[in-house]
């Protein structure tokens, strides 16, 4: 898809606005393309005049992959690399009668259809999570104004959006790759929002300073962005999209181009930012911590639709798609429960603790498996399958072997443990579950 991309500015006088310039008469930058425009500003908001880009690559080409898989997968095997304790920080407000960001995003791409509703109140913090193609770009494109809805409404703070352009949206954007002005100093790529909403260079310029300061890069103010490093061009970029006050802030993939290392210390600082930030907040994320950490609330999209959304808390005990359930690190099963067993719909029966009647999630994690070779005799466990080793991989400190066979199943044990077992690859072993460590909720 092809979107006006700004020109970036030689400093930040918007060349066709003058100092008075009142903000309806924009210079116009748009956020760019979501991922797909070299450089742009931040903010959603205006810019010098618009000049049209080459067509680019489309998003989800131009973009590196990231941890999640292609497709949901089954959730027995090759589960989540991430064992996440949820982090519930804020309490999401209760939605007022008209909630802050009210969405129905009807989006058609080709074959691809995004359907999903979206509600926020004042000061929530959303993740949008879901496997590759879900649907999440698509999404936030759609908030930003640069992809047009085919049907559905978007009302930020009770005003209808849906018609009106990217430039003139109360939008923010952080992307990806931050997307600075590469010739602009850091408190110039800041001022550049206010700058382009009417604000004087001067107070673009003090406003910018303000923003930096509290991004603790002051003493960065003057550095061009190639002197910075990755997680101060993240705070330039993000200073960039709240100097002009945003009601709804895009942010995509926020922390994907940071080093593991960097991640930790950005993940803490935005956490920060997001909690003192008012208005609404959209983040994509591939990556289930950021999420965790980051969000009030999760919603999960695959296929582009909301397959699942709650705190972080909730998705985590509660995992509603096999996607979710490799994500937050558990084994899932669907089945029918008669008081304490549940007979899967594929697979042998399941005891549990809950008595439960009717159609039932199960799910226990990797950890609550233990393996034998041999048959163990007299085993208290009731639940107890025959399996096969399909794969060995480390997983932390410890040895995840995929199984498959009766019920096939993710299990974590020591490597002391693996290599008294003799594992590889094909070995036949049993697996046994205690009914405690299970747990079982309504589908
Ligand atoms: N420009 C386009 N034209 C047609 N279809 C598109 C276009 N861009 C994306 N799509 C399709 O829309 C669907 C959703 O893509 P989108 O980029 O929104 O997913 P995503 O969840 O953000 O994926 P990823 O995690 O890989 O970034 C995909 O099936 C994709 O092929």
């Amino acid at each position: 898809m092809t979107t006006p991309h700004p020109t970036p500015p030689d400093n930040t006088k918007p060349p066709t606005t003058p100092d008075a310039a009142p903000s309806h008469t924009p210079a116009t930058p748009t956020p760019g393309d979501l991922a797909e425009a070299p450089v742009a500003p931040a903010q959603a908001a205006p810019a010098p005049a618009p000049a049209p880009a080459p067509a680019p690559a489309p998003a989800d080409e131009s973009r590196p992959g990231g941890a999640g898989g292609n497709h949901p997968r089954p959730a027995e095997g090759r589960h989540p690399t991430t064992h996440t304790h949820p982090t519930t920080h804020r309490h999401p407000q209760p939605h007022p009668h008209t909630p802050a960001l009210d969405a129905h995003l009807i989006v058609d791409r080709g074959t691809f259809r995004l359907d999903v509703t979206l509600t926020a109140g004042p000061g929530d913090v959303l993740a949008l999570l879901g496997p590759n193609g879900a649907g999440k770009t698509t999404a936030l494109r759609a908030l930003a104004g640069l992809t047009p809805l085919t049907a559905g409404h978007l009302h930020l703070d009770g005003t209808p959006l849906t018609d009106t352009p990217p430039e003139s949206r109360p939008v923010g954007v952080v992307f990806q790759d931050y997307l600075l002005f590469p010739h602009l100093s850091a408190l110039d790529n800041v001022a550049f929002g206010p700058r382009c909403r009417g604000a004087s260079k001067a107070e673009a310029r003090s406003r910018a300073a303000a923003w930096l300061d509290r991004m603790g890069l002051a003493d960065h103010a003057g550095a061009r962005p190639r002197r910075l490093s990755g997680g101060q061009a993240q705070r330039v970029a993000l200073a960039r999209a709240l100097a002009t006050h945003p009601r709804l802030l895009l942010l995509d993939e926020p922390l994907a181009a940071l080093d593991a290392r960097t991640r930790l210390e950005v993940r803490a600082q935005l956490r920060r930012h997001l909690a003192a930030f008012e208005a609404v907040a959209v983040l994509v994320t591939h990556d289930p911590l950021d999420a965790m950490v980051l969000a009030d609330r999760l919603v999960v999209i695959e296929h582009g639709r909301v397959v699942q959304e709650g705190t972080p808390a909730d998705i985590a005990r509660h995992p509603r798609t096999d996607y979710i359930a490799q994500l937050v690190g558990l084994n899932l099963y669907r089945g029918q429960a008669a008081g304490h067993t549940v007979r899967l719909d594929a697979g042998p029966a399941i005891t549990t603790t809950e008595e439960l009647s009717g159609p039932v999630f199960v799910a226990f994690p990797p950890s609550a498996v233990t393996l034998f070779r041999d048959r163990p005799s007299g085993a208290s466990a009731r639940n107890l399958w025959r399996c096969e080793v399909a794969g060995l991989e480390t997983h932390g400190d410890q040895i995840r072997a995929d199984l498959t066979g009766e019920l096939p199943l993710a299990a974590d044990l020591t490597t002391v443990a693996a290599a008294e077992l003799d594992l590889h690859p094909g070995a036949p072993v049993w697996a046994t579950v205690k009914a405690t460590q299970t747990h079982a909720y309504p589908a």
